[in-house]
């Protein structure tokens, strides 16, 4: 992982709503990562441990409360609303949403949502360049050209996801993040469009932060895992990694909650339960380490050598 360009580089971010007030919440408490270019890193976590927050402050739809967001040079979280500057990272990084059913203007026609940043970002000659590159994206996403002047609701959810796609990709962007994009469609659609966004990513090269509470999809379509929970990241490494080794208590009590098909093992397995207050209640200073080659816990120094050992202990040969 060592030689991979890094496409964006997060350091210290902080992302504190209603900040000061009685309301206060810490969305985001200091957390540091790296995405590598044309990799999918996944983003898991329970509902409401910052994941989204996280994922709408990378592209600046929030403006971090610190840190820095470091993208080909540029600090995004400074950017300055309307500067030419922020129009063309807007470009670069596109998002998809969880649900199409919300997401998608049901009074405009199909060509219109997918052209919406065309038509911001001047990137058709004219009318007729505008519809063949609607018509192309629509064949990018499994669509057709008829569709274009159809309405949203005249579609199935997995072909408005489809749309959504469509629109992110529009603007040719390098980065995707993709915020739970399957967790509203029924089962059987969902890996249709997991697929059809890695068939994406193979032919265009895109980088995809692909966030989701649901680890079992995750792992399909993850080059790498970050595992958040109270507005902080508790582990990362690679898909294998985080789930055969997993070393921080919170991912391996995640990962025991996912039901197993096997019915007795699935009666016999111990659910795991790890509170962060109670884990944190010690007052030592905690960061994401580095405790094994591209495997990162949050830890303290204390507890650096321990998980250095399990991690070392888990890849000696039976
Ligand atoms: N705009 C906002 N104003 C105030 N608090 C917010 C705002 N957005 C999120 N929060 C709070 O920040 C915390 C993190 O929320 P966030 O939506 O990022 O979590 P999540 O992991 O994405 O959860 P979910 O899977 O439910 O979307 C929650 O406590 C949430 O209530």
């Amino acid at each position: 992982m060592s030689d991979k360009e890094v496409l964006m580089s997060i350091r210290n971010l902080v992302q504190t709503f209603n900040p000061g007030k009685r309301n206060e919440v810490r969305a985001i408490q200091d957390i540091s990562f790296d995405i590598y270019k044309g990799e999918t890193l996944g983003l898991v976590g329970e509902s409401g441990s910052g994941k989204t927050t996280t994922g709408r402050s990378l592209i600046r739809l929030y403006q971090p409360t610190s840190g820095s967001i470091m993208y080909s040079g540029q600090d995004i979280a400074k950017l300055k609303h309307g500067s030419k500057d922020m129009l063309s990272f807007r470009r670069k990084a596109q998002m998809i949403f969880q649900d199409p059913y919300a997401s998608l203007d049901p009074r405009m026609k199909v060509k219109d949502i997918i052209a919406e940043g065309i038509d911001v970002h001047h990137l058709a000659k004219d009318d007729a360049d505008r519809d063949r590159q609607v018509a192309e994206l629509l064949s990018e996403v499994g669509l057709n050209a008829s569709h274009a002047t159809r309405y949203p609701h005249e579609f199935s959810g997995g072909q408005r996801q489809r749309i959504g796609i469509a629109r992110a990709l529009a603007v040719q962007p390098e980065f995707i993040i993709a915020d739970e994009p399957i967790s509203a469609l029924d089962v059987s659609i969902q890996a249709q469009v997991v697929n059809l966004l890695k068939d994406i990513q193979d032919r265009q090269g895109l980088t995809y932060l692909f966030i989701a509470h649901d680890l079992s999809m995750v792992k399909y379509i993850s080059d790498r895992i970050a595992v958040m929970h109270y507005g902080r990241l508790v582990e990362l490494a690679s898909a294998d990694e985080v789930y055969n080794h997993p070393l921080h208590p919170y991912t391996k009590s995640l990962l025991s909650a996912i039901p197993v098909p096997d019915p007795s093992l699935e009666r016999r397995r111990e659910p795991i339960a790890y509170s962060a207050k109670e884990a944190e209640e010690d007052g030592k200073e905690r960061d994401l380490i580095e405790v094994y080659p591209g495997h990162f816990v949050f830890a303290a120094a204390d507890e650096v050598e321990a998980y250095k050992k399990a991690a070392e202990a888990n890849h000696q040969p039976a």
